[in-house]
């Protein structure tokens, strides 16, 4: 099912808007994650999508339907919590089968449809089990399976891997990407975890202060940020940001002097800053010392001093022990520049080889 906002604000008090005129379109059929600071309205926003909370204004349509005014129930949507909500009486069997009792779909029925849905999950071997008994990634798995059961119109999972240890949220996650697949059902999951969204979705969307910041394929948001905030928000190690200025006499030529008169802020990659004519299409050249080096097994990180900012390049594994200065390359990938806003004006082009 396709979703769509158009203009939607919220305002939990009436005075404040938490969410600012949302306008987004998700695919029917596709995985997107809510991405964003704590507070920056990831959970607000899947709230209006259920129908657990009314827009202050606007519309929000499912395919071609008006569901603005529709409740949580009328709109269909299977929900995943954080804390699996699962009932701990119930067996497996009889908690995936819950939302069809009620329902009032026949017993035989309903146990079909559970063990269809423990099947395409992996948990047809615990169905007599009680929650208690299960590991968190089986409860995880049981409560997704519950909340498929009525066929629902969008699958809104909430945080639904923070409970879980590091190797069993990687497993997950990979799960919830084949079980979407293998179903088609349109999902929408929330998270705080740029790892976890990166390796899951189709597309992102970025939400801070209650405003999109950027809505587009995990890719586009690494070699495209639209502004500042995403460019330092989503990268590990966080992107090198230092004044437009200091970089004005090495950008010289290699930049259109009307972009660089709006520059603020140049936004560098640690991977854009490397010692040598690597072919990948090399911006400028620019002198700096080197602070140190740091190697860990085949990386090396090393800290550059230019114009009296520290530059981070995880590039320098090459480098000569000994070097202690010399004439660095800026690749075009990974480069930016911001202007007062923190909108982008330069880079992030398909760049060539
Ligand atoms: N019931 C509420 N009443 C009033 N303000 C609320 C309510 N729920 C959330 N807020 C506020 O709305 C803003 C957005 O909150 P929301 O929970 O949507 O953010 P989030 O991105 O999901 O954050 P987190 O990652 O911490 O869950 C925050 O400033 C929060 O304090």
């Amino acid at each position: 099912m396709k979703v769509t906002f158009k203009d939607v604000t919220l305002s939990y008090d009436g005075k404040i808007d938490t969410l600012k005129h949302l306008n987004f379109e998700i695919p029917d059929g596709s995985l997107v994650s809510l991405l964003g600071p704590s507070g920056g309205g990831k959970t607000t926003t899947l709230n209006l999508i259920s129908g657990l909370l009314p827009a202050t204004s606007g519309h929000i349509y499912f395919g071609d339907e008006d569901v603005t005014k529709k409740d949580a129930l009328a709109r269909k949507v299977g929900m995943v919590f954080q804390n699996y909500s699962l009932y701990p009486h119930l067996s497996v069997r009889d908690n995936i089968a819950f939302p069809l009792k009620m329902q009032h779909v026949s017993r035989k029925e309903r146990y079909a449809k559970a063990e269809e849905l423990a099947k395409l999950v992996h948990v047809d071997d615990q169905l007599d089990k009680k929650p208690g008994e299960l590991s968190g990634g089986q409860q995880q798995r049981v409560a997704i399976a519950r909340a498929l059961a009525k066929s629902p119109s969008l699958l809104l999972l909430d945080e639904p891997l923070s409970n879980l240890d590091a190797r069993l949220r990687i497993e997950m996650r990979q799960e919830i990407r084949r079980i979407q697949r293998e179903t088609g059902v349109t999902t929408i999951f929330v998270t705080h975890d740029q790892d976890e969204a990166l390796h899951i979705s189709d597309n992102i969307m970025v939400l801070s202060f209650g405003k999109i910041q950027q809505f587009s394929a995990p890719d586009d948001l690494y070699e495209r940020p639209s502004n500042l905030f995403v460019a330092k928000f989503i990268g590990e190690p966080v992107i090198n940001t230092l004044p437009a200025e200091t970089l004005k006499a090495d950008l010289q030529g290699h930049v259109p002097d009307e972009i660089f008169a709006k520059a603020v802020t140049a936004g560098l990659r640690s991977e854009a800053l490397v010692p040598f004519d690597n072919g990948q299409g090399i911006l400028t050249t620019f002198h700096a010392t080197l602070a140190y080096k740091q190697k860990y097994g085949r990386e090396a990180t090393a800290a550059l001093n230019y114009n009296g900012q520290t530059l981070l390049s995880t590039e320098m594994a090459g480098l000569p022990a000994d070097q202690k200065e010399g004439d660095f390359f800026i690749t075009k990938a990974g480069f930016f520049l911001f202007d007062e806003a923190g909108a982008l004006i330069f880079g992030g082009e398909a760049h060539d080889q």
